[in-house]
């Protein structure tokens, strides 16, 4: 019965696949485990069959007791009770295992495939979907995808039951069997209403509780907010108030399940007892043996119980379906970025051409309407511009993040998409703003890009980063665990884990965005020393936020709202006192050694 209401998530999934397509499309998976669904199939039919019998057998002692019994007789009956009993252990048991197997195989496959699938995608797939709900296509599901299969089984076996039942009822006796049917019908109602109003409490339930959740992951997210302007207690009062809500719900959440096996129960005592009545008259009139109502009252239970499950099994069922699909739909999911050709390239001399370059994110207006770019081999190119003026998605094309929709990126005179993915991205070191370490060493995320770096080179390159001094504050060394998310680790610090990074992996193009966020004089010391060796002998796109970094650039390009708009050195621009020299009033002149800000 706890099935009854359980497992009504509100996915928000609206099915384009009929049952029938979906249904087909779910027993492609099972082909390979044939002989294991003929196992189960048989073991339904023979549990089905021996469950009638067990009631049969009885009947016919009831009967014999009160006419011929001799104990050999009833000897031979007992024996025939325990072996059905035990074919029905045997049939149970096979079909449970050999279910949990073939679901259990099935699962591990498709996960791997949709995990498999997720990695295989670009960009703009994530941008369209959380991470939670990424994270569930994998797990949760694949898992409903099963459940499926498990209640698809369970299904099937209490048909095959309810159906021999209602045959050997009208069978022994027509007036008993629409007793119980009618009765079995209106049990069937009432599984099926308190199966909506579960569905509305829980549902209720569940949007309060997470409500409750992202209050408490938020609260403990910006807790250093909180504390520092004494919030404290507004926090715990916002959170007393959800979690009142919560507790009233989910007691009538209690209450809605503690009131149905009751109420259900009053039913099938009703039903029992207008078999019993029927049963009776019958057995008094002549026109029933009193194993014929024995029989009949036996029979109720087993019919019962399956129908409250039936009554039940629908709306699971759906919920699985429409995981199902999203399950197919995410294996079916292409990625956006294409490539035309599968070509290794050399080494990269590193010339970089945009030729009349348009893209847009998803239905947005397009960042580019026919961007035109060279960046020459070996040189280092700044781009600067006002947020959201289009530096961020250059480098992301550039890198095959996302896909253009017109023209052509070429590097050393070719097509991008004519490279093979793997082998392009590895000619590029992308430094993104914020470094994304990941729990573990120095080493380990040093190594990252290439595992199988020894210490000793690693080392080396630790220690041309500015003379090797930023690991003396390491006293474990490269063996430093950085925690999560790098936490362990200063802003500076892990910028230049990035870096070291970048100088393992020896690109031939550089893709950097340098971080905003200030730094210590000597951590920037450091980083300006490690982006020297970073870009030396490289091609280089830098979105530049430090004036030491965009004075050492051979090239800045000046965007706005995705066009070009000036070019050339850094004094060259300044010079012309046009967008970039405004850009450097703003933003860059403060950090000028010898800066005085303007007089109030
Ligand atoms: N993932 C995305 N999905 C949808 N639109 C995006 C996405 N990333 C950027 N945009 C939009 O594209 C435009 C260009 O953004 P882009 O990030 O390239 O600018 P930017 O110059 O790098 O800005 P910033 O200096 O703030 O990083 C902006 O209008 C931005 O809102």
């Amino acid at each position: 019965m706890g099935d009854l209401l359980s497992g009504l998530r509100d996915l928000g999934h609206t099915r384009r696949r009929s049952d029938g397509e979906l249904l087909r499309r779910i027993l492609v998976h099972f082909k390979p485990h044939r002989r294991a669904v003929l196992a189960v199939a048989g073991a339904i039919v023979l549990g089905a069959m021996v469950e009638t019998a067990l009631p049969l057998l009885l009947a016919r002692g009831v009967d014999w007791l009160q006419t011929a019994a001799t104990p050999s007789k009833l000897l031979g009956l007992v024996g025939f009770i325990l072996l059905a009993t035990v074919t029905s252990w045997a049939c149970h048991y096979v079909r449970q295992r050999e279910t949990a197997r073939i679901v259990g195989n099935v699962v591990l496959r498709l996960q791997q495939q949709a995990f498999a699938a997720v990695l295989r995608q670009d960009m703009s797939f994530f941008d369209t979907r959380k991470s939670g709900q990424i994270a569930s296509y994998v797990t949760a599901d694949t898992q409903a995808f099963a459940s499926v299969i498990t209640l698809g089984v369970n299904f099937l076996g209490q048909l095959v039951l309810v159906a021999l039942v209602a045959a050997v009822l009208v069978h022994v006796h027509p007036a008993l069997a629409l007793a119980a049917l009618g009765m079995s019908v209106l049990l069937i109602i009432a599984a099926l209403g308190f199966r909506k109003l579960g569905r509305a409490t829980t549902r209720q339930a569940r949007s309060i509780l997470a409500t409750v959740n992202a209050l408490v992951q938020e609260s403990i997210r910006a807790i250093l907010i909180a504390k520092n302007f004494r919030r404290e207690e507004r926090v715990y009062e916002r959170f007393q108030q959800s979690n009142a809500q919560l507790y009233t719900v989910s007691l009538r959440q209690g209450f809605v399940f503690a009131s149905i096996m009751p109420i259900l129960n009053v039913l099938t005592g009703m039903g029992l007892g207008l078999v019993i009545y029927v049963g009776s008259r019958a057995v008094l009139s002549g026109d029933a043996t009193a194993g014929q109502w024995f029989l009949a009252t036996q029979l109720l239970g087993v019919l019962w119980l399956p129908l409250t499950e039936v009554a039940s099994f629908w709306s699971q069922f759906q919920l699985g379906l429409a995981a199902a699909e999203r399950v197919f739909d995410l294996l079916e999911q292409q990625p956006r970025v294409v490539q035309r050709g599968d070509r290794l390239p050399p080494r990269f001399t590193g010339r970089i051409e945009f030729k009349n370059v348009r893209f847009g994110y998803g239905s947005q207006a397009d960042v580019f309407q026919g961007l035109d770019l060279v960046v020459s081999a070996g040189e280092k190119v700044g781009l600067v511009g006002h947020t959201g003026s289009g530096k961020t998605s250059l480098t992301r094309l550039l890198a095959r993040f996302y896909e253009f929709s017109e023209g052509e990126v070429l590097v050393d005179g070719h097509d991008v998409r004519e490279f093979e993915l793997g082998a392009y991205r590895r000619q590029l070191g992308i430094v993104p703003q914020h470094p994304m370490l990941l729990n573990g060493t120095i080493l380990d995320n040093i190594r990252y890009v290439r595992p199988e770096a020894t210490e000793q080179e690693v080392a080396a390159i630790t220690a041309s980063i500015g003379a090797g001094q930023w690991m003396a504050a390491f006293p474990d060394g490269l063996a430093t665990a950085v925690g999560e998310n790098g936490r362990n680790l200063s802003l500076g610090q892990r910028q230049l884990v990035a870096l070291a990074r970048v100088l393992l992996l020896d690109p031939a193009i550089v893709i950097l965005d340098e971080a905003t966020a200030s730094v210590d004089p000597l951590t920037e010391v450091q980083i300006h020393e490690s982006l020297r060796s970073v870009l030396a002998g490289r091609t280089a796109v830098v979105i530049a936020h430090r004036l030491s970094t965009v004075r050492g650039l051979d090239r800045i390009v000046a965007l706005r709202q995705g066009h070009i708009i000036e070019q050339g050195t850094h004094d060259g621009l300044l010079a012309q006192g046009g967008y970039y020299a405004e850009l450097y009033e703003k933003f860059y002149r403060h950090q000028e050694v010898h800066y005085e800000p303007p007089a109030a």
